[in-house]
């Protein structure tokens, strides 16, 4: 099996990447869901107390807390799609990397993903997804928690350097290349 992990600061181009797998029917893990669903478990709001369940699971399992819980869930997806590629978003520390790297070995391959902070905003402020994102303030304090959860370090191990600052259909292109998938005849996926 091969597992592709990405990392990469907000807003450089993950969620596209885990978009490309998707559509090309490569099943995609994110690795934050196991945060949400850990929060309903315990009965809170995910968008509110989704930093802080981070926090707690590391604390009370390890730091690797989150790469080890997605392992089963990596599995999981994998033999329900009879996939031999697995693609998963949003790798944060190198302690995430070494437990992947453990489970896997050489059949995991980590994507840097990377694009420049102004670039980022623009995009990001583009999406509308929140407005936040487009508050050069907010943005850089969201890097500089990613950036303390360890985020830095893991992006200068990684096996694979996309820098995205090209068109949408470039990274796209150059994400199937490493899934090893051809673009879909339909040109998308999103039902
Ligand atoms: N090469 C590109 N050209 C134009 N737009 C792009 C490109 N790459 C990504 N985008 C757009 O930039 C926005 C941010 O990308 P994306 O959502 O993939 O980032 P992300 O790394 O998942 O961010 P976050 O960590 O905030 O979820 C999206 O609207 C995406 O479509």
């Amino acid at each position: 099996m091969n597992v592709i992990g990405t990392v990469g600061l907000p807003g450089s181009g993950k969620g596209e990447a885990a978009n490309v797998a998707e559509a090309a029917g490569v099943p995609v893990v994110v690795m934050g869901d196991v945060i949400r669903e850990e929060c309903r478990e315990r009965g809170l709001d995910p968008a509110e107390h989704h930093g802080r369940m981070a926090g707690l699971l590391r604390e009370e399992e390890g730091d690797d807390a989150i790469a080890e819980r997605s392992l089963p869930r990596i599995r999981e997806a994998a033999a329900a799609h009879d996939a031999d590629t697995v693609l998963v978003d949003g790798l944060r520390s190198t302690v995430e990397l070494e437990r992947f790297r453990e489970a896997f070995g050489d059949e995991f391959t980590l994507v840097a993903v990377r694009a420049p902070f102004e670039l980022r905003a623009e995009r990001l402020g583009e999406r509308g997804r929140d407005d936040s994102d487009s508050d050069l303030k907010a943005l850089r304090e969201r890097d500089d928690r990613e950036l303390d959860l360890g985020l830095g370090a893991t992006l200068e191990r990684a096996d694979v350097e996309i820098d995205n600052t090209g068109s949408l259909s470039a990274f796209q292109e150059r994400i199937r290349g490493i899934l090893g998938v051809s673009e879909p005849v339909d040109g998308g996926g999103h039902q």
